[in-house]
């Protein structure tokens, strides 16, 4: 069809969910997924362990890779205060348009800074350009194959602190086994696999979540 899958969700979004209500957002996401098409949003089984995560670390500072339609920032930031800062990056234009009207729809675009950029360019500026001194929390969920180049370059930009809590989607599928076996090998991080599902499916999926040791 003429409009893109995110544009068709959103429209449904808008059509089905309430303004400023980012449950009702989150809920008509999850209802298209598992009713109508698949479309890569971490979803509402892994999203009740990434909720789990969030409430117990309690970020003041937190940055997502890979914003896609909004969905996981939306999940994450209604656990948040109002003080808590939120970043979050995409390098796809169109989906990162969708992201933004989503973001507004659930009301919370005063909670959420959207980045449009990729990752690799961002990491080195958030601290001179965006204010970060660390990061309390990482969400990696953007292209599998960088996410190892990613968590290193926070490393080396001194953006991980002694507790910082980094959780990773996709472990299993579509997989990123060497981000994989360098959180859990190099001896930087406690890291612990969450076995859950893949989104809108039975097949198993689960969360990495590693915690840098400083
Ligand atoms: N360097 C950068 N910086 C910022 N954004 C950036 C970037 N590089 C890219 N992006 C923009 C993110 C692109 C989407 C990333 N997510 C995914 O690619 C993804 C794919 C699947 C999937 C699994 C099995 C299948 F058969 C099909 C799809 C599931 C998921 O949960 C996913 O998160
Ligand atoms: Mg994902």
């Amino acid at each position: 069809s003429a409009m893109s899958l995110e544009r068709r969700i959103l429209q449904y979004v808008q059509q089905q969910a309430l303004r400023g209500d980012p449950d009702s957002v989150m809920a008509a996401i999850d209802k298209f997924g598992w009713e109508r098409e698949f479309a890569m949003n971490v979803g509402d089984v892994k999203g009740v362990i990434l909720d789990r995560f969030v409430k117990e670390t309690a970020p003041k500072t937190m940055l997502e890779l890979g914003t896609y339609m909004g969905y996981s920032a939306i999940r994450t930031v209604r656990l948040l205060p109002e003080t808590a800062r939120f970043i979050t990056v995409e390098f796809n234009q169109e989906n990162a348009a969708v992201a933004k009207e989503m973001i507004a729809f659930a009301g919370l675009q005063n909670r959420i800074i959207q980045i449009m950029s990729d990752s690799a360019e961002v990491i080195p500026q958030l601290k001179t350009k965006y204010g970060v001194e660390t990061l309390d929390m990482v969400f990696i969920d953007h292209w599998k194959d960088v996410y190892l180049r990613d968590i290193k370059l926070l490393e080396t930009n001194e953006l991980l602190r002694k507790g910082t809590v980094v959780v990773a989607d996709n472990i299993i599928k579509p997989g990123a086994p060497d981000y994989a076996d360098y959180v859990r090998t190099c001896g930087k991080y406690d890291s612990t696999f969450h076995e859950s599902n893949y989104e809108y499916s039975n097949d198993i999926d689960g969360l990495e979540k590693s915690v840098y040791r400083g």
